[in-house]
């Protein structure tokens, strides 16, 4: 069986370029940017040794930092980057950097400057190939609108660049290197607010670093089916979690389509699951896309050690060490039955995820523990098996409508692992779960029949452990509170409430059916927090 590292990689199947992350804000958008128009790059953090990496770039981009090249920790580049002979560009932060590095100046700017600017391109006409850069951007006049947001700006070029843009109050706004081909830009063309920044990091990935655009998801199936089967060989079976979820759904499709019936998916309904859902999933992955899946019925188990519980991160805990239990238990099962011949674990981990674990900054601070499937299994001896670990959240819905995956599928709102556990706010009990279950499919159910479910990135009802007082059939009742959450958000770390006025009056009617219907329940709030300061989920 072929050794994980004989295997063939994502980068040596597509011309890749480097970005070097000084820990920018903006620098997974490069990352996001370069991928829209066709060309596989990958992110890394500006601590790379250019002699380790494990592929050969055919460009290098240094991202921006909330670091000022003169701060006594300021992180520094491999110097070898700059002798590594291909294009490299310098944006915001790496621009001072490799100003330094190449014997500038760079000093502090008298007026910090955050937002935008008008930049003015000082054409070559001897030089063509410095011109490339800013081809096809110039507005009228000549001027273009930038972004900036910085506070050191490049006072003098080093030898042999020629500035290529400026602005009224940076005069060393773009610089170039035509023989070495080195840009540097002070300003960033990876935010939107940069008119005309994807043609410029066009410009530079595929007429600079003469790049193929041959990046596309229809070209990542085929290379990824026969990637998947060369690591697994004729005769390994492969198991994996699976949830529903788009995520799993799609790495699933994957491993279906690549070894067959040596995938064996599990599904462990936890008690705490959506109404149907692991009918709905069990008929979905089972009968409709051939997926051999079990479902292992752990309500009872999962229930039991959350009786009592309260605690929003006690909760998280059980439910993490819990599916950890029952997943390990299954896959031993399988392997017996499978004459030991499971050798592979599938994950769905997505390329935000090692992102973040890869950040030179370390990992953020816990807000809250996500249950996790990862490092799962470390005493098993299975090796991961991760289909989508090169993939964003929106490029693994590309990939799974290609695989002919139901739209309804590729566009389900996430579903989190501890599921409805996580939405009664106190102590989880079969009763409590029901409450918020029913409300959820009624909110859900409305939400999709009013035609809102595609303009929402996310939505749930949960479960308040208050009681008020309200009146029904001139009676006094005194029950408990259902909370509605609608959210929109490109990548959830950041969230935004969803509202317009014809969804105001979609509320009313589902606050309406919600305390007709679900007993127990007299009232229903809407949830108008964004995140930050709240979080998605209540708990
Ligand atoms: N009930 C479950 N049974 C088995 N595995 C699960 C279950 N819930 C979650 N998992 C595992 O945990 C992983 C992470 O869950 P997560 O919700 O982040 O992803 P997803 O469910 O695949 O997609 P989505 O984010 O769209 O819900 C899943 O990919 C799956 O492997
Ligand atoms: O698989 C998961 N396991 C978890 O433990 C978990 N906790 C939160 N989420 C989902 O993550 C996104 C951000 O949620 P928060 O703002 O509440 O952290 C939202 O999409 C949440 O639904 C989870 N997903
Ligand atoms: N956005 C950036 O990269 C800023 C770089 C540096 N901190 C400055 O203020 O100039
Ligand atoms: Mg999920």
């Amino acid at each position: 069986m072929p050794e994980q590292d004989q295997v063939t990689q994502v980068h040596e199947l597509f011309d890749t370029v480097l970005i070097l992350d000084f820990g920018s804000q903006y620098s997974h958008l490069i990352t996001r940017r370069i991928r829209e128009f066709g060309v596989y790059c990958e992110l890394l953090p500006c601590t790379q040794k250019m002699a380790d990496l494990h592929f050969k770039p055919k460009g290098i981009i240094l991202s921006g930092s909330p670091y000022s090249v003169y701060d006594k920790d300021a992180p520094r580049v491999d110097p070898a980057v700059f002798d590594y002979g291909v294009p490299v560009l310098g944006i915001c932060y790496g621009l001072q950097e490799m100003t330094l590095h190449m014997g500038g100046k760079v000093e502090a700017c008298d007026h910090r400057e955050y937002g935008h600017a008008m930049l003015t391109v000082t054409k070559h006409a001897d030089h063509p190939f410095i011109d490339l850069l800013f081809e096809g951007m110039e507005g009228e006049n000549g001027e273009m609108q930038v972004w900036m947001s910085h506070g050191d700006q490049v006072t003098s070029e080093p030898e042999g660049f020629r500035v290529i843009a400026n602005t009224r109050t940076a005069p060393f706004a773009a610089i170039a290197h035509e023989e070495k081909h080195f840009f540097g830009i002070q300003f960033h063309p990876e935010v939107t607010h940069t008119l005309n920044g994807k043609t410029l990091l066009r410009n530079f990935v595929i007429n600079i670093c003469k790049c193929q655009d041959s990046w596309t998801m229809e070209s990542f199936i085929d290379k990824e089916i026969e990637r998947i089967r060369q690591m697994v060989g004729p005769v390994g079976h492969v198991v994996g979690a699976v949830s529903g979820g788009v995520d799993s759904t799609v790495a699933a499709k994957l491993m279906n389509e690549a070894i067959g019936h040596r995938f064996h998916a599990i599904l462990v309904d936890n008690g705490v699951m959506r109404l149907n859902e692991c009918q709905v999933v069990k008929k979905m992955l089972g009968d409709k896309m051939g997926i051999d899946i079990k479902v292992v019925d752990a309500a009872d188990l999962f229930l039991g050690r959350l009786k009592g519980v309260e605690d929003p991160e006690k909760k998280r805990k059980i439910i993490g060490n819990t599916f950890i239990e029952v997943f390990e238990a299954e896959a031993a099962l399988l392997d017996k039955e499978h004459g030991g011949e499971i050798e592979y674990l599938l994950q769905g981990t997505l390329y935000p995820d090692v992102i973040e674990s890869i950040s030179f900054k370390g990992p953020s601070a816990t807000i809250k523990t996500h249950h996790n499937v990862g490092g799962l299994l470390e005493d098993m001896k299975l090796k991961l098996i991760e289909p989508l670990r090169e993939l964003f959240k929106d490029e693994v819905r590309e990939l799974g409508r290609l695989l002919g995956l139901d739209d309804e599928l590729v566009w389900r709102h996430p579903f989190p692992g501890p599921g409805i556990a996580i939405r009664v706010v106190g102590e989880v009990t079969k009763e409590q779960v029901e409450i918020a279950r029913l409300a959820d499919h009624i909110y859900i159910e409305e939400i999709k029949k009013n035609g809102f479910y595609r303009q929402i990135s996310q939505a749930y009802a949960a479960l308040l452990p208050i009681k008020t007082v309200g009146v029904m059939g001139d009676k006094r009742t005194y029950e408990q509170a259902i909370a509605l959450r609608a959210i929109t958000t490109v990548d959830f770390m950041t969230a935004d409430v969803f509202s317009s006025f014809e969804w105001f009056e979609c509320l009313k009617r589902i606050s309406s059916r919600i305390i007709n219907e679900v007993q127990g329940v007299n009232r229903v709030f809407y949830d108008v927090s964004t995140k930050p300061p709240a979080t998605v989920e209540l708990c």
